[in-house]
């Protein structure tokens, strides 16, 4: 036996003899109790030569199908977390809760020595059968630990460093670890930090996995990371009774144990019913509500996910088993999304919402063209919502609202003491947060030149490089950026990549201002029926209405949104008129015609804010539209000009069809 060995074996000996570890502190004590399990109670001896011992290739599948569901998530994590530690000579493992290693990523440098321990698929890595370890110690202790070098029992181990963290099942019981073990000289608390956030990543997703027949109430209290790590998620039965609750859920609700919430009713924790809550999330297009829990009154932020259709069509039952949803929603031949719920028939909106629905599935980058508040993130968020990537978390970042030095930070991520005021366990940035989701890249224009460059290269290469690293990560991630700059103006004055432009528009979506909304009506009603939601309907007088959708709002829709909001409140009666505006409002009132129907003799309302040139359009297009019977396609063919032509000339012209009749 070399002489570090016979060292090693001597101390470990003298240690357990002594009961007095080779320090004081608490990660010391715990690694001289387990010495002393190894010596006294599973009778190990510190320097044996004995072969590692390894399962059959028949009991390694078998292990390996049990534990299918976490392995297949795992396998995600695992090469994420690989390709962070990579080039750092480290190895991730996965073991099943007797130890039995299932799964290996490692570090070719590394491979070929960690076989000679048994770091290597079917080796048991109990502490039972190697002694103090990172897996071994960490499925006794049933939290993270870390066991560095000279700290493992047996000698062979003493060239490893080890951080590993336990995966509990959604009862609270331990079915495995997760493992990053290397031949690293330094401390791992680093390396913990990360593979306990893997480890969070790899339940969660579980959950959501093993519950996606039910509804799932995702949560957190701050909406932005409602999707991501963090959020705590509830499983829901069709009547709204809790069915179970991921570790992060129990947390945020400041509980210890899941049996002081499985089994109640959703109105016992917080201050909403079910149905009231599906609904404000389907009207939200899946944008966090917010929400109050009962027992202290917190507030959270949440969105709830329905179940998903199985072949026997259970979604659907569970829908019509909803009391108070059942009601509204009779199954329809093509159910809503969330982004049918954006428009109320503008045709600019429409050609919106189809173009981003055929790109739903395709790996095309999507860029949202607008002025401010014209509900550019709550598109983002209905893309995400409406296709297969709505269980993935959805990062949003604004790059006009974080301090240019932060932004490559925030987006790639630090290690630990990368720069000063790091945090000491690093952070992973948006990118990777953001992987197997969508991005969305508020006010892109607003990105520093420096930074536009490396976007652009993990545009290209889909991967990226956190600070500090030298290794690659492989990134799959949808990207929807915004902004309401004129990205070739920045261009020609150089401050925006050309090359960057190109690659972030796949395809370019641009959302009308308020003001040219065709359905601006149909959009007031709608948002002052959810203003209200809570407190009673309300009704708009038609003038008010008329008033409304004359106004300029350089606010757009958030502008709209919160006139409504302040009015609703403040309002005496149930029906709204001029009286309620605020008088900046009333001020811009005089100057519009009046409604039609009050003023028989003035000039159509519409036609107020035409100059002479575009009245006479106005009038010759309303004759050729007559002459159709509103049929735009005959109309654009006697006029020459294409649909969409058509459409702008009508939005610009303020030209709206009659009440009853349809567009054709
Ligand atoms: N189609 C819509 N239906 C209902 N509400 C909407 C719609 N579009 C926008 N809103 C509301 O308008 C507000 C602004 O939306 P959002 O933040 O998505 O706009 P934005 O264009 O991204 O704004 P900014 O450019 O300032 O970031 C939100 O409160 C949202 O509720």
């Amino acid at each position: 036996m070399p002489n570090f060995a016979v060292e090693h074996v001597n101390r470990v000996r003298s240690v357990v003899q002594s009961r007095n570890g080779p320090g004081r502190s608490a990660t010391a004590n715990r690694i001289t109790q387990s010495w002393i399990r190894c010596l006294d109670e599973y009778r190990l001896d510190p320097g044996t030569c004995a072969e590692p011992e390894v399962v059959s290739p028949a009991e390694l599948c078998e292990r390996q199908e049990r534990l299918a569901d976490v392995q297949a998530v795992a396998k995600v994590e695992m090469a994420n977390l690989y390709q962070q530690l990579a080039g750092s000579g480290y190895a991730i493992m996965l073991t099943d809760r007797e130890g039995v290693l299932l799964n290996y990523f490692g570090d070719p440098a590394f491979t070929h020595a960690a076989s000679k321990t048994g770091l290597m698929p079917g080796a048991v890595w109990s502490e039972r059968a190697q002694g103090t370890n990172g897996m071994g110690t960490c499925l006794f202790e049933r939290r993270p630990v870390t066991v560095h070098q000279d700290e493992h029992y047996l000698s062979r181990n003493t060239g490893l460093s080890c951080a590993a963290a336990p995966i509990f099942d959604h009862e609270g019981d331990l079915v495995g670890v997760l493992d990053a073990s290397g031949e690293s000289r330094l401390a791992q608390q680093h390396t913990l930090a990360l593979v306990s956030m893997s480890v969070q990543m790899i339940e969660n997703r579980v959950f959501l996995h093993q519950f996606r027949h039910d509804f799932i109430l995702r949560f957190h209290n701050r909406p932005e990371f409602v999707g991501t790590l963090s959020e705590g998620a509830i499983a829901l039965s069709v009547t709204g009774k809790v069915l179970a609750a991921t570790r992060s859920a129990l947390f945020q609700l400041g509980l210890n144990d899941r049996s002081e919430i499985v089994g109640r009713d959703i109105t016992e924790l917080f201050n909403i019913t079910f149905s009231g809550l599906i609904d404000s999330t389907v009207r939200k297009a899946f944008h966090p509500v917010p929400i109050f829990e009962i027992r202290n009154g917190a507030r959270f932020f949440a969105v709830v996910y329905q179940p998903v259709a199985t072949s026997g069509g259970r979604h659907a039952a569970h829908i019509g088993l909803l009391p108070g949803v059942a009601a509204k929603e009779t199954p329809p031949p093509q159910p809503e999304g969330p982004l049918d719920k954006l428009q109320f028939g503008d045709p600019l909106m429409t050609v919106n919402v189809e173009k981003a629905k055929r790109v739903l599935e395709r790996n095309v980058a999507i860029m949202l063209l607008g002025e401010t508040g014209t509900g550019k993130e709550m598109f983002a968020r209905a893309i995400h919502a409406s296709g297969s990537r709505a269980n993935r978390p959805f990062v949003a970042i604004n790059c006009a609202s974080i301090p240019e030095s932060l932004i490559e930070s925030e987006l790639f991520g630090y290690r630990s003491g990368a720069f000063t005021g790091a945090s000491k366990d690093g952070q992973r940035g948006k990118l990777l947060q953001a992987n197997s989701g969508t991005l969305f890249l508020d006010e892109i224009g607003d990105m520093p030149v420096a930074l536009q460059a490396r976007l652009l290269r993990m545009l290209e290469e889909r991967e990226v490089i956190p600070l500090g690293s030298e290794t690659p990560v492989k990134l799959d991630i949808r990207l929807i950026s915004a902004t309401h700059c004129d990205l070739p103006k920045k261009i020609g004055m150089g401050e925006f990549r050309e090359d960057l432009y190109y690659r972030l528009q796949g395809i370019t979506l641009t959302l009308p201002p308020l003001r040219e909304r065709a359905d601006r009506g149909a959009l007031i009603r709608h948002l002052a029926a959810e203003e209200s939601a809570e407190d009673g309907p309300v009704e708009l007088d038609a003038r008010l209405l008329a008033v409304l959708e004359q106004q300029r709002w350089p606010g757009n829709v958030r502008q709209l949104r919160h006139l409504l909001r302040s009015m609703i409140a403040l309002r005496e009666t149930d029906r709204l008129t001029v009286r309620d505006l605020p008088p900046e409002y009333q001020t811009d009132t005089a100057s519009l015609a009046p409604v039609a129907g009050e003023d028989p003799a003035g000039d159509s309302p519409c036609e107020t804010s035409l100059n002479t040139l575009e009245s006479a359009e106005r009038r010759a297009l309303l004759q050729v539209l007559q002459r159709h019977e509103w049929n735009l396609s005959g109309v654009a063919r006697e006029l020459d000009i294409s649909r969409n032509t058509l459409y702008r000339k009508l939005q610009r012209l303020n030209i709206k069809p009659p009440e009853k009749s349809l567009i054709h």
